[in-house]
């Protein structure tokens, strides 16, 4: 049986199990469950502390895990990404009180405060920074500065709201652009079942990213509307009884849908329809 980490508290833990229920996989109803075993697909979950899933599947106890970017990097874990699964975005930013600090060279001999000090300090070292000092806090991270313990934080920066709230001001470019990653143990060894696993994955994502598009256009037109929906391969283009026009079926990224049904529009095409995709395996 494939052994999956799930978070099981924090922002990741809820997008994390939608995703898994439309790839088809049972999911605990009691938050307070801890393990499940889904025997119809073959797998086990383990519902963990999300800065704890990265140490499990790099100890080998676990096959594969679903983590932020920023916490596998932070954990040290013998572990790499796998699959990137476009939920919980985020940039890792440094931090100051307006004014104060605007460049990384010159957090140098100052305090820094973060929760991800490990992500920290290789980031200034590579950089070639030496901080006075490097304050782990568990959270609340915005509150060091005006309460004294540090000069300069860097957190986890969504929209910006917190840091704003606090008095702070992002500088210097992002450490890190964060998301929810799928990661295996390092090395070359993959686990049984995770092929079925990352298919199952791959097939969300797309059916999240596209929608189909179905419409009609006159036979002469239909290299004209085919350039504007070109598909992943190439579009089905089926011929209407009438003899004169085609009906063509194609899938479309979802942020362009309005655009595509204009430009087929203008080029000719005439009852386009748009439908969500349920499920996909490509
Ligand atoms: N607004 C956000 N706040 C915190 N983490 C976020 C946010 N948006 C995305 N993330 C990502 O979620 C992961 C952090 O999840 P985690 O559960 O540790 O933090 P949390 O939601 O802040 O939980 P906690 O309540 O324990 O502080 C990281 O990968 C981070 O990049
Ligand atoms: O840019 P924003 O949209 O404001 O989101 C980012 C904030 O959210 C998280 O804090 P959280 O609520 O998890 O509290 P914590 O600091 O105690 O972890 C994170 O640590 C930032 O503080
Ligand atoms: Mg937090």
């Amino acid at each position: 049986m494939l052994r999956i980490a799930v978070p099981n508290k924090g922002s990741l833990s809820a997008p994390a199990t939608d995703m898994l229920r439309e790839a088809g996989y049972r999911q605990r109803r009691d938050t307070r469950e801890l393990v499940l075993t889904d025997a119809d697909n073959g797998v086990e979950f383990f519902f963990l502390r999300p800065r704890d899933v990265a140490v499990y599947v790099g100890a080998g106890t676990v096959d594969v895990g679903i983590t932020g970017r920023d916490l596998l990097l932070d954990s040290g874990a013998d572990a790499v990404e796998h699959l990137g699964l476009g939920f919980a975005g985020s940039t890792f930013r440094f931090a100051a009180p307006a004014g104060t600090v605007t460049d990384v060279a010159q957090i140098a001999g100052r305090r820094v405060a973060s929760s991800y000090t490990t992500l920290v300090a290789s980031h200034l070292a590579a950089q070639g920074v030496e901080p006075a000092a490097i304050v782990h806090l568990d959270g609340a991270v915005e509150s060091s500065v005006q309460l004294g313990v540090a000069d300069v934080i860097a957190d986890v920066v969504e929209t910006g709201t917190t840091l704003r709230a606090a008095g702070l001001e992002v500088f210097g470019e992002p450490i890190l652009r964060s998301e929810a990653v799928l990661i295996r143990r390092a090395g070359n060894a993959v686990p049984d079942g995770l092929e079925i696993l990352t298919r199952r994955l791959q097939g969300v994502l797309t059916a999240r990213e596209y929608v189909l598009m179905d419409y009609d256009v006159p036979i002469e037109l239909v290299d004209a509307a085919v350039a504007v929906t070109p598909g992943f391969e190439s579009p089905t283009v089926s011929p209407l009884h009438n003899g004169q026009s085609a009906a063509v079926r194609s899938m479309v990224r979802r942020s362009e849908t309005n655009r595509v049904m204009d430009a087929l529009y203008d080029v000719g095409a005439r009852g386009i329809i748009v439908t969500s995709i349920h499920a996909c395996r490509l």
